[in-house]
């Protein structure tokens, strides 16, 4: 490689690679080009830190590396360490690290299936794509396999149990909650940071749940006896069981699987009834293809590497869990992981890197069950000898606890009592940061180890931004980012968290230094200081959404508090707290809406649904749900509530409880926190905006509906089920005929059947073949129609329907995502409201993974239906014409507007 390749590579970040590539003359660039380029990187597993490697690599090879990687699971890469925080939103996207997208624009080939050979002379890697071989080509191979579950070797436990589980991927808890449905009781083997977690996914899911740990207490490889105590009584309090000292004896099946785990306690057993099992005891690296080719392992495992991550074998690496450092121990956590990707990228752009992995900070923070926990240290001794729990001539321990509270803190000091060596922290984590730059520091800044307890911290020169850390020190620990890499960052025009992200990936581990670290004060100082003017306001200039986030995780209430903990103080300008107003209000908790009036909130309103869909991927339930609230509308009858019609009745339980309604409670759910923000916008109109922000977000027609409309207010002005001459559900129609061969209405064809229902509803053929048009978006569950076999989740889905989809990107601006995955769909672009539903490709019924029911069938079969079936399927604005005007009539008829001709924005 020419030296215009050495100095890039030389350079210390990724974006100043970034630019110092830029810099080169066309001649250094092409230099550097031919020194690399034509090389083909292989990456095995695109995991984490697979993924670090492969962007590492781009940046620091301007492009010239050929790179594929091979995915075992069909998810982009995404964030292991947030696998719990799956429970509180449910979408894959949102841990995604990575897309099928970004690989592409990157130039990156992206091979999913298992690498199941090595041949190290040929330098090929085989590749199991779904029963198909395929053989990839590598000059430099780079293993980034993982780790897999460790099972403990007790009888009868094996995951071929119905009810046993691990705890590693999105499928697995796919699978957990599918189990949770038919259990009451969960037993979590393992009681270390992997088992918690578990046990914080079967908590969230209801379950009644035990944590199994064999040793004395909670998480022994980071907490000495007594922190492990507070943090159990702490878990307890929430509900959970927790058996430390505990040997488990066997696994008892019967029938329908797992029945109960029996254990032995104190010299006591016990059998605890359980049908759902999750094992977090631990992981051991995925070595097997290693082995299979050859390549020396380390002592305890995991695939021997040097100080440059190099393997045995001159064109192999390895990296993160994988990895045995000098045939020592794998790192299972994935700081360490990222600086080894840096260190490894370094040296295959440039054989001069003198980069060298030495030593892994094993510091961890993390919320377990609601309860803050970390252990930090200066050197990775603090762990392996178990500093924690020394005691006399080797170290000097301090420790403060406040049992009521569950506050734990330790710090462990050189006998001397100089130099901090690491601590632990329950309860109160928030000196995490600070005290981890201390600990790795040669001294404690002059201060006294009792000073240091108190909650002293030595003054550094923190260039006056506030955060106390000097340039060396890192802000975020999960990536080992100096501050003064982000400082450059910003510096360089990086302006926003995001920003900030993707230049430094500093905030995409855990997120706590944006959350409730430093990362707000460095950027509001920085920005300051070069004068620009982003965001809210002067002195916080990050968005609105960013401030409200950040004074929630910090539980900041007022202006001054925001300054003080997130701003630059000397920043703060007189408008200010004028342009933060609304953050202001919400954080104080008024409702978003408080001081609008009825179009103000409507449209605000508007703005919001935008948002959320755009975010959840919703678009299909919503309008399902205001089609559900209209479609019981009956034109023979006059009473408000009774004749049925857009009134928001839908929320009420006889209605919501109607079986055509199933899973519609779901989206009365995501209502909610709308109806309080805009407390003067009806339920009623609410719905109906969601759908029409629903149609039009998707990229269908804008739906001129008016406003105005006034809710049913109790049960008592829901339709009686069956008042509309059906079986039951007010009306609504039914997809197939029941059992006996007829229609809930009596018909025994599906024309017969959607006339008798949409022409009660004042509608004519037309408008029932364009309204029907709207299953272009969306798709059927077993759980709620139950006219599919596909249900919920990634493992239930069909190809269309699971978060990897092959027609993928399946949203109509091309972004990633599907919201939960799962169901069946009509059409393969289902988040795309188009006239796809009306195409040959549909409805000739080939495509076995599309739906094509009874009531869709026949409206390209009768005759009085086909003309427009067919008029749609050439014309997709006389589609979209039409069902504006229908859907504009469904939304409005049997509602009651006020004032009476309503409101149009
Ligand atoms: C023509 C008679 C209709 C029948 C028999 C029918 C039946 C169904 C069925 C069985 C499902 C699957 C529900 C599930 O399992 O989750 C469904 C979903 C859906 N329907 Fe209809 N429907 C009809 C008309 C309409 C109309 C008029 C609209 C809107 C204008 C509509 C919008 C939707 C949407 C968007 C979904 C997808 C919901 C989701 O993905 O969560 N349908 N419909």
């Amino acid at each position: 490689m020419g030296s215009a390749a050495s100095s890039a590579a030389a350079a210390a970040t990724e974006q100043e690679l970034t630019d110092a590539l830029k810099k080169l003359s066309p001649e250094e660039l092409a230099k550097l080009k031919t020194a690399l380029g034509g090389t083909k990187v292989v990456v095995v597993g695109w995991g984490p830190v697979g993924h670090a490697v492969v962007t590492k690599l781009l940046a620091k090879s301007a492009g010239a590396l050929k790179i594929s990687v091979i995915s075992e699971e069909s998810y982009p890469a995404y964030n292991r360490v947030k696998l719990s925080s799956f429970f509180e939103h449910r979408d894959p996207n949102k841990l995604a690290l990575s897309s099928p997208e970004w690989c592409r624009e990157q130039g990156v080939e992206l091979i999913f299936g298992r690498a199941t050979k090595i041949d190290r002379s040929g330098k090929v890697v085989e590749v199991d794509c779904n029963g198909q071989s395929k053989s990839v080509q590598y000059d430099e191979l780079v293993i980034a396999t993982g780790s897999k579950p460790w099972l403990p070797p007790v009888p009868g436990l094996g995951l071929e149990v119905e009810g046993v589980f691990v705890y590693r991927s999105i499928s697995d808890i796919f699978k957990i909650t599918e189990r949770a449905k038919f259990s009451t009781k969960a037993v979590v083997i393992g009681g270390g940071l992997l088992g918690l977690e578990a046990a914080k996914a079967a908590y969230d899911l209801g379950l009644e749940t035990t944590i199994l740990e064999v040793a004395p207490h909670l998480m022994p490889v980071q907490l000495d006896l007594e922190a492990g105590k507070i943090l159990q009584s702490k878990i307890e309090a929430l509900g959970l069981k927790v058996k430390t000292g505990v040997k488990v004896l066997e696994i008892q099946t019967g029938d329908g699987g797992l029945q109960g785990v029996k254990i032995e306690q104190e010299g006591a057993e016990e059998v605890l009834a359980t049908t759902l099992l999750i094992v977090g005891a631990g992981v051991r690296p995925r070595q097997e293809l290693a082995e299979s080719c050859g390549l020396e392992l380390g002592g305890r495992g995991g695939i021997k590497v040097d100080q440059r991550m190099k393997t045995a074998d001159e064109h192999i690496w390895a990296v993160g869990e994988i990895a045995s450092y000098n045939g020592g121990m794998c790192y299972q956590l994935s700081a360490p992981g990222y600086t080894q990707a840096e260190i490894l990228s370094d040296h295959m752009t440039n054989p001069k890197a003198d980069a060298k992995f030495a030593d892994a900070d094993l510091s961890t923070k993390l919320k377990l069950l609601g309860v803050d926990v970390a252990s930090f240290g200066g050197s990775s001794d603090f762990w392996f000898k178990r500093q924690y729990s020394s005691s006399g001539e080797e170290v000097m321990s301090k420790v403060s606890k406040d049992e009521a509270a569950g506050v734990y803190k330790k710090l462990v000091f050189t006998p001397d009592g100089t130099k901090l060596l690491g601590g632990i922290l329950v309860g109160d984590i928030s000196a995490f940061a600070p005290l981890t730059a201390v600990s790795k520091r040669p001294d404690i800044g002059g201060l006294s180890p009792d000073e240091l307890m108190a909650g002293q911290m030595p003054k550094v020169d923190d260039g006056g931004d506030g955060t106390n850390l000097g340039d060396d020190d890192h802000v975020c620990n999960c990536h080992s980012v100096p501050k003064k890499v982000i400082r450059e960052a910003i510096m360089k025009g990086a302006h926003t968290f995001e920003e900030i992200k993707k230049c430094t990936k500093a905030g995409t581990g855990c997120g706590t230094c944006i959350r409730t670290g430093p990362q707000p004060k460095l950027l509001a100082h920085t920005l300051n200081q070069k004068g620009v003017e982003a965001g809210a306001c002067k002195a916080l200039p990050f968005a609105h959404d960013d401030i409200e986030d950040l004074a929630k995780a910090r539980q900041l209430k007022s202006y001054e508090e925001l300054v003080t903990h997130l701003g630059y103080p000397a920043a703060a300008a007189d408008g200010d707290k004028t342009a933060l107003g609304s953050v202001l209000d919400r954080i104080g908790g008024k409702p978003k809406g408080e001081g609008l009036d009825h179009v103000a909130q409507l449209k605000a309103l508007k703005d919001d649904l935008w948002k959320f869909v755009d975010k959840m991927n919703c678009n299909p339930i919503l309008v399902r749900l205001a089609w559900h609230d209209a479609g019981t509308y009956d034109k023979s009858k006059t009473a408000f509530g009774e004749r049925g019609g857009a009134n928001g009745s839908i929320r009420f339980s006889p209605e919501i409880s109607m079986g055509a309604n199933n899973g519609l409670d779901k989206a009365v759910k995501y209502m909610e926190p709308f109806k309080a923000d805009y407390p003067l916008v009806s339920y009623a109109d609410l719905y109906q905006m969601a759908a029409a922000v629903s149609i039009e977000h998707a990229g269908g027609p804008k739906i001129d509906m008016k406003y105005g409309r006034k809710d049913a207010t109790g049960p008592d002005q829901c339709p009686d089920p069956k008042s509309r001459g059906t079986a039951g559900n007010a009306g609504l129609p039914d997809a197939e005929p029941g059992p006996e061969g007829a229609f809930g209405c009596g018909a025994t064809d599906a024309a017969t059947h959607l006339r008798n229902i949409f022409y009660r509803m004042g509608f004519d053929d037309k408008g029932i073949v364009a309204l029907s048009g709207a299953h272009t978006i969306g798709r059927a569950f077993k759980e709620r129609s139950g006219t599919v076999k596909e249900g919920y989740g990634e493992s239930s889905g069909c190809p269309y329907t699971v978060s990897m989809p092959k027609s993928c990107p399946i949203r109509n601006d091309g972004g990633y995502g599907v919201g939960m995955p799962g169901g069946k769909s009509w059409t393969t672009k289902w988040l795309k409201f188009d006239n796809e539903y009306f195409q040959p490709a549909v409805y000739e019924e080939k495509d076995k993974d599309l739906l094509w029911l009874s009531s869709d069938r026949c409206l390209h079969q009768d005759e009085g239906f086909k003309q427009y079936f067919m008029l749609y399927k050439d014309d997709q604005s006389a589609f979209f014409r039409d069902f504006a005007e229908a859907y504009k009539q469904l939304s409005e008829q049997g509602a009651q507007f006020e004032p009476e001709a309503g409101v149009t924005l």
